[in-house]
C-alpha cells in the first residue's frame, strides 16, 4: 500500500543506509488508539531498541513495520519496500507469543520455520542442525519440541527465525521467559548478528538490555514516540549528577552547592554546575569543606527514560522487569 506518499517524502541521500523508515504511523483498534504517529529510523546494521511498557504500542508498531497489518495513517519503508510483505524473505521474526508444534522434532521445526521464508527445506533442516550444535543444544535435535523445557523451545524458535539468514530480524520482547544465563547469551547472539551486518530490531521494557546492547532506540509510552535517537543523547539530556562527601557538615562552603543539592546520609548530591567542577571546586576547597570524596556520575538511561517518559511509564518498566504486577 502506497501510504500518504504526498505528506512524506523520504530522501533518498538518507533511505539508502536505514534499514526501516517510518514517519507517522498511525494505527487505532476499535476505538483504542494504539499507536499515534511513531517515527523510526533505523541505519542499517544497527541494534535499533523499542522502549516502552505493556500497552505502549510496540507490538502494534513493530506489526505495521512487517506488514502483518497496515497502518491507518503515516509512511513506511522497509528494506527499500513500501509494501514490507515485498520483502518477507529478507526478514526475521520472533513474535511476543511463542509456539512451534509440539510433535515436530527440533531441528524439523527450524526447517519449518526456514522454509515459511523460502528456505529449501532440506537445507533449512541442515542449518537447523548446525545452529543448535553451535548454540549449545546439539543434544536436543532430535528430541520433539514437548520433550524441551521452555527456554530450550524458545531458543529453537530464535534459530529457526534466524535460519534463512535475513538481512534484518524483529524480535518482539526476546527476552522475557529467558533465564538470566540465556539472555546472556541471547544478547551475544544479537551482537553477533549486527557483527555480521545484519540490522536487528527488538521491543523491550527492560531498559537495561537496550542499554548494554543498543546505539540507538526510541522510547515509546501511550502510542507516542517523545525520543528517538542515539542512546548518548538520550543520556546527555540530564546533567551528569555530583556525589559529594565532607568531613565537616556546616561552613562557609555550603553557599558554594547549588539549590537543588539532596543530602543523603555522609553525601550531597547535585547536578554537575553548567560552569563546570573547578569552580566548585575552588570554592569548596576555599571554604574549608574537608573533601573526602568527590565523584561525578553520568546518568544512565533509566534517569533518561524518567526524564522523557515519565515516572509513571518508567514505575511501569521497573515492575515489569522484576516480574511485579505494574
Ligand atoms: N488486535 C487488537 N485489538 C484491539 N486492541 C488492540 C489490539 N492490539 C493491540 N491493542 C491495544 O493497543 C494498545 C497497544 O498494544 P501493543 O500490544 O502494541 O502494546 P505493547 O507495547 O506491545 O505492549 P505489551 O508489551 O503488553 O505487548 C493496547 O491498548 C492494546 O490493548
Amino acid at each position: 500500500m502506497d501510504m500518504a506518499t504526498g505528506e512524506f517524502q523520504a530522501s533518498t541521500e538518507n533511505s539508502r543506509n536505514l534499514a526501516i523508515e517510518a514517519h507517522g504511523l498511525v494505527k487505532r483498534f476499535d476505538g483504542t488508539l494504539a499507536v499515534d504517529g511513531v517515527d523510526i529510523a533505523v541505519p542499517a546494521g544497527a541494534i535499533y531498541g523499542i522502549l516502552g511498557p505493556n500497552g505502549a504500542g510496540k507490538t502494534t508498531s513493530l506489526r505495521m513495520l512487517l506488514g502483518i497489518i497496515d497502518p491507518d495513517a503515516g509512511y513506511r519503508r522497509v528494506l527499500g519496500a513500501e509494501n514490507p510483505q515485498d520483502v518477507a524473505r529478507l526478514i526475521g521474526y520472533l513474535p511476543e507469543e511463542r509456539g512451534l508444534y509440539p510433535a515436530m522434532k527440533a531441528y524439523e521445526a527450524i526447517g519449518f520455520m526456514g522454509a515459511l521464508r523460502g528456505l529449501p527445506l532440506d537445507v533449512g533442516r541442515e542449518r537447523g542442525k548446525e545452529l543448535m550444535e553451535a548454540h549449545g543444544l546439539g543434544h536436543a535435535v532430535d528430541k520433539q519440541i514437548r520433550q524441551l523445557s521452555k527456554g530450550m523451545a524458545q531458543t529453537v524458535q530464535l534459530l529457526g527465525t534466524l535460519v534463512h539468514e535475513p538481512k534484518l530480524v524483529v524480535f518482539d520482547e526476546p527476552f522475557s521467559g529467558l533465564d538470566a544465563i540465556n539472555q546472556g547469551k541471547l544478547e551475544g547472539l544479537i551482537r553477533g548478528l549486527a557483527d555480521k551486518g545484519t540490522t536487528v530490531i527488538f521491543s523491550t521494557h527492560v531498559i537495561a538490555h537496550a542499554e548494554r546492547l543498543c546505539e540507538n532506540i526510541a522510547i515509546i509510552a501511550g502510542g507516542k514516540v517523545p525520543y528517538a535517537g542515539s542512546v548518548e543523547e538520550a543520556r546527555d539530556r540530564i546533567p551528569a549528577q555530583v556525589r559529594l562527601e565532607t568531613r565537616k557538615r556546616e561552613g562557609r562552603w555550603r553557599t558554594a552547592l547549588p539549590a537543588e543539592t539532596r543530602q543523603v546520609g555522609d553525601f550531597f548530591h547535585f547536578p554537575l554546575p553548567e560552569s563546570g567542577i573547578e569552580p566548585l571546586l575552588k570554592a569548596l576547597i576555599e571554604g574549608e569543606a574537608g573533601i573526602l570524596s568527590l565523584s561525578i556520575e553520568r546518568a544512565g538511561l533509566h534517569d533518561a527514560f524518567v526524564a522523557i517518559a515519565g515516572e509513571a511509564a518508567a514505575r511501569d518498566m521497573v515492575a515489569d522487569a522484576e516480574g511485579k504486577p505494574a
